[in-house]
């Protein structure tokens, strides 16, 4: 993330959470050729008030024209690098199972700016081999491999039972920050970020949602 954006206030989580999504819609309206877009168009579409899509947007460095609205082009650039996807931010993934084999596989990472550098297991018939194009090594060779490769990011896909001395183990080996996918809720000093992501959690809430709306017997 450039310098210039440390000058802005913080942005508030569930603002940071909208941009991708405003991100996402005027790439679209690019590819239809289409060069300005206002917040109402923006919000015509993405069922967000255009009062907070102009206040979410204040958070980033670029302002809208009367009448005109924002420049595109412009959006894009300034959004994708106040969001980090324009950097490469090296990472490591612990757990090649089948989520994590299924992360390693997914070029979309990459073009959001993350860049997994190498795997590690404890399975010996996955260790020292690769998997598409990522060689996985076995976790005991960790910290040794990351005073080279010097990855910032661990994405955590193994066994709840296993994640927080993986999760150690990480801060050990110079990581600042932990994706953690595993549905254990694992501590990490201060100064490690840390992301949980769930897939199910999103999951229950839908099924509670669905439940609510349309009540079985
Ligand atoms: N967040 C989500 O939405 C989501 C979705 C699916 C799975 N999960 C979670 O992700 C994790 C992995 O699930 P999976 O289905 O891929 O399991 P899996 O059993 O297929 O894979 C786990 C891998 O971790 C490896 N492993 C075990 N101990 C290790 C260690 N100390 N260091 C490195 N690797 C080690 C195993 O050898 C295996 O290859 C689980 O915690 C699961 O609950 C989360």
């Amino acid at each position: 993330m450039s310098d210039r954006f440390s000058l802005y206030a913080k942005i508030p989580e569930p603002a940071l959470r909208r941009l991708p999504w405003y991100l996402s819609y005027i790439k679209l309206l690019k590819k239809h050729g289409q060069t300005n877009v206002s917040s109402t168009q923006i919000a015509k579409k993405i069922n967000v008030s255009a009062t907070q899509i102009a206040k979410d947007l204040s958070y980033v460095d670029v302002s809208g024209k009367t009448r005109v609205g924002y420049d595109i082009d412009q959006l894009i650039e300034v959004l994708e690098d106040f969001l980090g996807f324009k950097k490469t931010h090296k990472a490591v993934l612990f757990g090649v199972g089948s989520l994590g084999a299924a992360l390693l596989s997914d070029s979309g990472l990459e073009q959001y700016g993350l860049k997994i550098l190498a795997g590690f297991d404890v399975n010996e018939t996955i260790v020292n081999t690769t998997v598409h194009g990522i060689p996985v090594y076995h976790s005991d060779e960790f910290v040794e491999i990351n005073k080279q490769i010097q990855a910032s990011i661990g994405i955590l896909t193994v066994p709840p039972d296993f994640a927080q001395e993986v999760a150690d183990y990480m801060g050990i080996g110079g990581l600042r920050g932990v994706w953690n996918f595993t549905p254990f809720r694992i501590r990490v000093p201060e100064g490690m970020v840390l992301q949980n992501t769930s897939l199910y959690a999103h999951l229950a809430v839908m099924f509670n949602r669905l439940n609510t709306k349309y009540p079985t017997k």
